[in-house]
């Protein structure tokens, strides 16, 4: 008797025909294409998954037939199981055909949106960092969030919204149910607290509840059976049984025979995936999970990863070396190298970090290079260092009091048996590797034993048809050997994080549309921005210097109108517009909240707004000025008594809800309060107030500028904003201080300066006049010149 795992990846989709023990009889695969629309996007054509499976299926049964001969018919078949990419999603109208193209796993054309769901702070978000994390643009929600923005027409007409993988398994069998696997991992629900209601409410999409597969099946059920053009299709009977199976390296789990609690699988390729089984449910910031009976029932799954591992060894050998050095070659001169590579060290972040710090600003680094070190030096500290990435993240796990007895690799990783000691001896445990490498293919067949009655349960299966080769054990010698470099690498993070986030923002302001920054293109560019791209609204006066930005602060605009307030700020030449939102009690002013905020978002969805909290308790207001559209949020050290441990987090917890982090001092306050700040890189901005905060239209004292020239002196590339009394006359004062970020309220919304008409009065010969639908209209021409004036010393600062 047979069974048939199918194990549909991101490039090919392969089919294994395997016997009861678990060997793999005969295999095939077949490749798809993927489509790249735009940066940052990627797409498939179900039709391609559809027609892959076909030919993987029909290949591998006719290649079984031909090995065992008169051993071997399709009647011998008894179920087939099929995983798949997880979170690549699909659109279908009422016929259950697909709208568009999938959305594949990796398409990040949803940030936005998963800044937004990060920002709800809904009880569903425990499985990312215990809602500490940022939640990926990979996963189902903010995919849908973004179809339903962008696509209206797309999302009125779909009936259902779903994975590749309940395409296939409808197509199959006419059922359209969900696995409970991968609506545990990547869609937010959960078996113990069941769908995310409360966050599609926040998001205003409470109706993908209905749209998702109303029906939900845990890997191993019977979905049904192969309907007859499905089973012509794949070259079967009809009637073959189909078993639910789930994300591929969750179910690639079950293939290593990870199905005790202790235990943890590591799949390698390109990156790697720990994925290990707890007994009880656990959350904690840097990772992932936990997601209760995602792939067994009582089990509960805990999930890291790191973007880029095989990818930096692929790299260093295709880009650095050449392509025809051989791998074993690398592997006998990074051999002879003793541990810790002579003092040099690899930081694994090529493609920034997944987990524990979620860094997508991180960056790779090789770090205490000598003219002593070969080849063999750099290629063992590669590897080194990425054993160390997966290091942190099991002790980050144990900090929850995970510690996994054993460790079941699969993929690429597995390939060098120096590499899989080192693993071993890094992470100090136990590395197992079994016989057979398609870890997903079996995983499936597994559920399809179970499901076919073969086997009472997944872990009887598992232990059935899992065959250990070879188990690497630990040195103890090695592993002390290995604490010092594990050090120096950890503390890689710490010191490069700044310049990292540095870095990005500048290559951010570098190019704004394609076109290097000037400031004589000041009064040329235009608003539409990322809102996380803050930073690049902005002109700059060198590409390694910080933009030159003017702020508009509402505070002296028309109240009555403020939308078109904004858009007469932003016509003239203003680049932000600065919100303070101050509640009263930190400062004698009740000013703009949350809800005005939203308002004003929705009217403009691309500006950067500059939100400047004059309050007790910034904490508080994060997540909800976050979801009511901030770019930036900016807080007082003062009201948190200037401790930077507590700042830190504070700012953390604004760039986890996907805005950009920002310091204020009070005119008295010194800059020795946030000088750690800025040194470790936890804030993009820091705000010295030119006046008392609380009211527009003071003077601007003028000690303070004593306080941006010792910022600047010590941080030639922090951004520096003043604020309070900002005029053409102090803007000068402000620039040669070394402020590169100006807030002005009086002076560019004035009634002195600017002319305001009644709207009625606005006649067809106005051509300057800028005519929106709110109440005041503004003589942008008049606005521009007063808007010039205070930007004036920005032209002519030297760089
Ligand atoms: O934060 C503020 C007051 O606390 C205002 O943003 C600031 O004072 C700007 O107003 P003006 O340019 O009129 O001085």
């Amino acid at each position: 008797m047979y069974l048939i795992g199918v194990d549909g990846g991101t490039e090919s989709l392969r089919a294994g025909v395997y016997d009861l023990t678990g060997t793999l009889v005969a295999s095939s695969s077949s490749p798809y294409t993927t489509q790249y629309p735009s940066p940052g996007w990627a797409e498939q054509e179900p039709e391609d998954w559809w027609e892959a499976l076909g030919k993987a299926v029909r290949t591998a049964v006719h290649e079984a037939a031909t090995k065992k001969g008169a051993g071997f018919s399709k009647e011998h078949i008894l179920a087939v199981c099929v995983d798949t990419t997880c979170c690549t999603v699909v659109a279908l109208d009422a016929e259950r055909v697909p709208l568009r193209p999938a959305l594949l796993w990796m398409d990040m054309r949803s940030a936005d949106q998963a800044a937004a769901v990060a920002a709800t702070g809904d009880i569903a978000l425990k499985v990312n960092g215990d809602g500490q994390s940022p939640v990926s643009a990979e996963w189902m929600v903010p995919k849908s969030l973004w179809l339903k923005q962008n696509e209206p027409e797309v999302w009125d007409k779909a009936v259902t919204i779903c994975e590749y993988q309940d395409y296939i398994n409808f197509r199959l069998t006419d059922r359209m149910c969900a696995s409970v696997n991968n609506a545990s991992v990547r869609w937010h629900y959960s078996t113990a607290r069941g769908w995310p209601s409360s966050l599609l409410k926040s998001l205003g999409i409470s109706e993908l509840l209905s749209k998702w597969p109303q029906e939900l099946l845990a890997p191993g059920e019977a979905v049904g059976k192969l309907h007859s053009d499905a089973a012509h299709h794949l070259g079967l009977l009809e009637g073959t049984l189909l078993a639910q199976g789930g994300a591929d390296a969750f179910i690639g789990m079950l293939g290593l025979g990870v199905v005790k609690p202790g235990q943890l699988a590591l799949l390698t390729g390109s990156s790697h995936l720990q994925l290990g089984i707890a007994s009880s449910e656990m959350h904690g910031q840097g990772i992932f999970g936990t997601y209760p009976d995602a792939v067994l029932p009582g089990a509960h799954v805990v999930e890291g990863g790191q973007t880029s591992t095989g990818s930096i060894v692929n790299w260093f050998k295709r880009v650095i070396l050449d392509s025809t050095v051989e791998y074993g070659v690398l592997d006998r001169e990074a051999s002879a190298v003793p541990i810790g590579c002579e003092g040099l060290s690899c930081l694994d972040h090529f493609q920034g970090n997944r987990t524990p710090h979620t860094d997508a600003l991180s960056r790779g680094a090789l770090v205490g290079l000598t003219l002593k070190h070969s080849r063999g030096h750099v290629f063992r500290c590669l590897m080194e260092g990425i054993a160390f990435g997966t290091r942190l993240i099991l002790e980050t796990m144990s900090a929850q009091s995970y510690c996994p007895e054993s460790i079941a690799i699969a993929g690429g990783a597995t390939k060098s048996l120096l590499w899989l000691q080192i693993h071993a001896d890094v992470c100090n445990v136990p590395f197992v590797l079994t016989k057979d490498i398609e870890a997903p293919m079996l995983g499936c067949a597994i559920l399809a034993s179970v499901c076919a009655g073969v086997y009472p349960n997944v872990p009887t299966a598992a232990n059935a048809m899992v065959q250990v080769d070879v188990v690497i054990q630990p040195n103890a010698q090695a592993h002390a050997l290995y604490q010092q470099p594990y050090e120096q690498y950890k503390g890689l993070y710490t010191a490069l994080k700044p310049t990292f986030h540095r870095n990005i923002l500048s290559q951010e302001l570098a190019i704004v549309d394609g076109r290097v920054n000037d400031c004589t293109s000041l009064s040329l560019h235009d608003h539409s921005v990322q809102r996380s791209n803050c930073f690049t609204t902005a002109a700059s006066i060198g590409t390694s210097s910080p933009p030159c930005i003017l702020s508009a602060s509402l505070l002296a605009a028309d109240f009555s109108c403020l939308s078109s307030e904004i858009s007469a700020a932003l016509a003239a030449g203003c680049d932000w517009i600065h919100i303070d939102m101050f509640d009263g009690s930190y400062v004698d002013n009740f000013t703009i909240g949350p809800p005005v905020l939203k308002a004003l978002r929705a009217r403009h969805p691309n500006v950067c707004f500059d939100c400047h909290l004059a309050v007790k308790d910034p904490a508080h207001y994060v997540k909800e000025v976050a979801a009511a559209g901030a770019s930036l949020m900016t807080f007082h050290a003062e009201v948190l008594g200037g401790d930077t441990k507590a700042m830190q987090e504070v700012a953390g917890a604004i760039r986890a809800a996907g805005m950009r982090p920002g310091i204020a001092l009070a005119p008295e306050t010194p800059a020795s309060v946030v000088m750690q700040l800025l040194k470790c890189g936890d804030v993009d901005l820091v705000l010295c107030m030119t006046v008392t905060p609380g009211f527009g239209g003071q003077k601007l004292i003028p000690e303070v500028l004593n306080k941006v020239s010792e910022l600047r002196r010590v941080f030639p590339d922090v951004n520096i904003q003043v604020d309070g009394g900002i005029n053409a006359s102090t803007s000068v004062l402000a620039v040669q201080a070394g402020a590169n970020i100006l807030v002005a309220g009086s002076a560019v919304f004035s009634p002195a300066s600017v002319i305001m008409y009644p709207t009625a009065a606005v006649g067809a010969g106005c051509s300057s006049t800028l005519m929106t639908a709110g109440f005041t209209n503004r003589d942008v021409k008049i606005l521009k010149s007063a808007v010039d004036a205070i930007k004036s010393p920005f032209f002519h600062v030297e760089s």
